[in-house]
């Protein structure tokens, strides 16, 4: 029965009673709202079983909502509690998150970065890996990064060891890509009962697993994930809570970094321009001596081109939905004085990938990987981007933005920066078939942060180098 006020935005419902676009939505964010983006500009509300979202897609805007925290308020509570089984309702969000900060700034990044390096290090040298040296050895890209950058991330931060770790690696990535599969579905309630039966039962085996992990390890180094338990236990939150929160975690903190690196590595073999560029690099710095400690271990070694290609990777495929929950009524003044009023009640959503990732008024051929698109021509980072005469704040936010954004950006950064250093400096790798061209991504994953793909790209590699 709801109609729209004088000084709301306009207001699509959808055919259908109650469930309005809800479908639509589920099954490709991006083509909906590209679609409601044409029909009613930059914003608009939609319903979507029984809720009404406003989708806010002018990056000049951004800020009124970023930067209202009094009325619009963060909660990934109905997320969390669907997949996690997880209430957070009473949890200390600010506690947390200045905890995060500081576990992933300063001399603790350096320790994470140098954890993550020597266990990617020890992960490519296992003979499953490396095999002998003269042959070349077939994989599909996406599972080859994946399940790396998983167990090196899941050695870093939840267990500690970088030899003989004390868990089935395989046992426990294997159960995590099942999960981490079926999580869009379990988040927007859209599992088929089959699906239904192996997400929870996979769920309780992650649960199981981690409580294991929880048990070990009393030795006087912590692992992050000790510390993290100890934080939540000294905010007096239950043992079963605390490792449903441990899977939170694991899924936050891994469910990106692989599949970031999966679409960088893979547009650098399908573009073999950007491929040059970025092995001229490499043996630049190599043959400067710059990279004696592993690249991005030393911070003195500047990688432009590199920085580049990811931030170009990022724009194409980091899609988040960044939500807010309208808690009182709010007026909105845009950046061209137009106003609008939420209501209380609703959902304000950002989706950046539309724009300004993908909004051709800002990059040009938004859906080409130009390596180079974040250059200028004098080989410097380049930040200056317009939309008409605006130069925007916002001209890519993979990370998010504002108190959300992703705390373990830099740990991310320095992650997939060694992983690719390492994969390139000790394989030879390249497409199975030459002429393969990228996958296309899994829309239902839309929304969820990095997208993944549909498919995968086969791949040889075999060692050039020792490790
Ligand atoms: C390419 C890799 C990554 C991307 C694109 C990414 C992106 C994001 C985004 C967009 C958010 C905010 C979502 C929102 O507004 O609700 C976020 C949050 C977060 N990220 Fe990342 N992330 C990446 C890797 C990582 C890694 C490697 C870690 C840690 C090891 C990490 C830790 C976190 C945490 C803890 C949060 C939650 C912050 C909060 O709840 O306030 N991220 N990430
Ligand atoms: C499952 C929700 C927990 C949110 C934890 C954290 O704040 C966010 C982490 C992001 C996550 C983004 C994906 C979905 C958020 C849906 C929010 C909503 O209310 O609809 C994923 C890992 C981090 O980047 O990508």
């Amino acid at each position: 029965s709801r109609t729209r006020s004088n000084d709301e935005p306009p207001l699509d419902k959808g055919l259908i009673p109650w469930l309005g676009y809800a479908l639509e939505f589920r099954k490709d964010a991006a083509k909906f709202l590209s679609e409601m983006k044409k029909k009613h500009g930059d914003i608009f509300t939609v319903r979507a079983a029984g809720h009404y979202i406003t989708v806010l897609l002018d990056p000049n805007s951004y800020d009124e909502i970023l930067n209202n925290s009094d009325s619009l308020v963060y909660s990934g509570q109905k997320v969390t509690e669907k997949v996690f089984s997880l209430d957070l309702t009473s949890h200390n969000r600010a506690e947390e998150k200045r905890w995060m900060q500081q576990r992933f700034h300063g001399e603790n990044l350096d320790d994470l970065s140098r954890s993550m390096y020597k266990n990617l290090q020890v992960l490519l040298r296992s003979a499953e890996i490396v095999q002998k040296m003269t042959e070349w050895k077939q994989d599909q890209l996406f599972n080859f990064c994946y399940s790396l950058l998983f167990k090196a991330g899941y050695l870093t931060l939840f267990d500690k060891e970088h030899n003989g770790s004390s868990v089935d690696l395989a046992a426990i990535y294997k159960e995590f890509r099942t999960f981490d599969g079926l999580l869009a579905k379990m988040a927007r309630s859209s599992l088929k009962s089959g699906e239904k039966q192996v997400a929870f039962s996979v769920r309780k085996r992650l649960w199981d697993l981690l409580s294991q992990t929880m048990q070990n390890g009393s030795g006087s180094s912590h692992s992050w994930q000790q510390d993290y338990r100890q934080l939540l236990e000294e905010n007096g939150m239950d043992k079963e809570a605390q490792r449903r929160a441990m899977l939170l975690q694991l899924w936050v903190t891994q469910c990106n970094a692989g599949p970031a690196a999966f679409w960088l590595l893979g547009f650098l073999l399908t573009h073999p321009e950007a491929m040059r560029a970025v092995r001229r690099e490499i043996d630049d710095l190599l043959q400067q001596g710059g990279a004696s400690q592993g690249l991005p271990l030393d911070k003195k070694a500047e990688t432009p081109v590199f920085d580049s290609v990811l931030s170009e990777t990022l724009r194409l495929t980091a899609a988040v939905l960044i939500s807010r929950e309208v808690k009182q009524d709010t007026m909105l003044e845009l950046a061209d004085g137009r106003k609008y009023r939420l209501r209380r009640g609703d959902r304000v959503c950002l989706f950046p990938y539309l724009s300004p990732q993908m909004d051709p008024s800002i990059h040009d051929e938004p859906e080409v990987f130009k390596f180079d698109r974040f250059l200028n021509a004098d080989g410097t980072k380049k930040t200056d981007f317009f939309q008409g005469k605006s130069r925007l704040k916002y001209y890519t936010m993979p990370w998010g933005a504002g108190t959300n954004i992703c705390v373990g950006r830099d740990f991310a950064i320095s992650a997939i920066k060694q992983f690719v250093f390492m994969v390139l400096t000790c394989f030879d790798m390249e497409l199975s078939d030459p002429d393969s061209s990228m996958p296309p991504s899994n829309t239902i994953r839309c929304g969820f942060g990095m997208l993944q793909p549909e498919g995968d790209l086969n791949i040889r590699y075999k060692r050039k180098a020792l490790l």
